[in-house]
């Protein structure tokens, strides 16, 4: 049976014996692979060359294990590179079997927010054209490499800012003529651990401040979502600014969820957990392919010419 409970036991207040159970669509223990976590969400990735926008998130306090769900600990290694990685490669894969059907183009675009403040992290290049994991493997090294620069200003930086991986694909079928846009966003959050404002100040302060910000944001979003309020305050931050068009009734959304397993950090854990309950209980609607028939297109050409 799939495992999908986590039970936290905890010395004090939670529950009467001391423990709270949190239930998900998906739990992985410890010893779960790269390779396995991956597998799980392989179709959703594969939905994109359908036109459907998809956003992946990796939630969780420093040090939890986001950056090694998504990017691996060495993008050299085959066996341990993560999500990002293995998302691109079978994006090539499936664009290569569909060669003769549907042409497709492949993009791809780093931004990362620090303090509410949205950068490339690859200069001079907005959105660059890819079409191997040599390529990915190039640029987000590239990318890697801008954010270390960084954070020897400024200690720590990587884990202070939101890290996204944009891919864009424009699929154009061959047969029918159709048009298909999508994106998808593979976001690695700042850690979410709350600080003490007593504990901190200057710098560390302002950070603390944008990361709950940001994240508080995104947890609005979510919530009017699954409300199904008219308004979604999606321009409260700048996170949800920019992955508006993948949160939504027309997107596929999916986090995951890292906690530690230290004794020290269980109400971090409880927290987190908690935020995620909330997330995964958000019903989104139906998700909505972009298409375009060859008349449509048409006629929206013919009326750019005009306008
Ligand atoms: N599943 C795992 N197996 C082995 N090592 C892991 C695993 N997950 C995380 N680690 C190791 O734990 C450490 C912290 O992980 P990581 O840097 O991914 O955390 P993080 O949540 O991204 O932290 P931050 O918010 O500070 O960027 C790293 O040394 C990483 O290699």
């Amino acid at each position: 049976m799939e495992e999908r409970t986590i039970t936290i036991i905890t010395p004090t207040k939670y529950g009467k014996d001391g423990s709270k159970s949190f239930t998900f669509n998906k739990v992985f223990g410890p010893a779960a692979t790269q390779e396995e976590v991956f597998s799980d969400m392989q179709p959703l990735i594969r939905s994109v060359l359908d036109g459907f926008n998809v956003c992946i998130f990796a939630y969780g306090q420093t040090g939890s294990g986001k950056t090694y769900t998504m990017s691996g600990p060495n993008v050299l290694s085959e066996k341990s590179v993560g999500v990002n990685y293995r998302a691109l490669n079978d994006l090539f894969n499936l664009q290569a079997q569909r060669k003769g059907t549907i042409n497709y183009e492949i993009s791809v675009q780093m931004i990362e927010i620090y303090n509410e403040q949205k950068g490339l992290a690859v200069p001079d290049a907005s959105i660059v054209p890819v079409t191997s994991t040599s390529d990915v493997a190039e640029l987000m090294n590239q990318g890697q490499k801008n954010r270390v620069v960084g954070s020897t200003a400024i200690n720590d930086r990587s884990s202070r800012s939101h890290s996204c991986l944009t891919v864009h694909v424009q699929g154009h079928d061959l047969t029918s003529g159709t048009i298909l846009r999508a994106c998808m966003h593979l976001v690695d959050l700042a850690g979410s651990e709350r600080v003490d404002k007593s504990e901190v100040v200057g710098d560390r302060l302002k950070e603390a401040l944008y990361i709950n910000k940001s994240l508080s944001a995104l947890g609005d979003v979510i919530a009017s979502l699954a409300q199904k309020n008219s308004h979604v305050p999606y321009r409260n931050s700048k996170l949800t600014q920019l992955l508006q068009d993948s949160l939504g009734g027309q997107a596929k959304t999916l986090m995951f969820v890292h906690i530690s397993p230290e004794p020290d950090v269980v109400n971090e854990t409880i927290s987190t957990l908690k935020f995620a309950e909330r997330v995964a209980s958000v019903e989104l609607g139906a998700a909505k392919a972009n298409k375009e028939g060859g008349e449509v297109r048409e006629l929206k050409e013919q009326v750019r010419t005009y306008s």
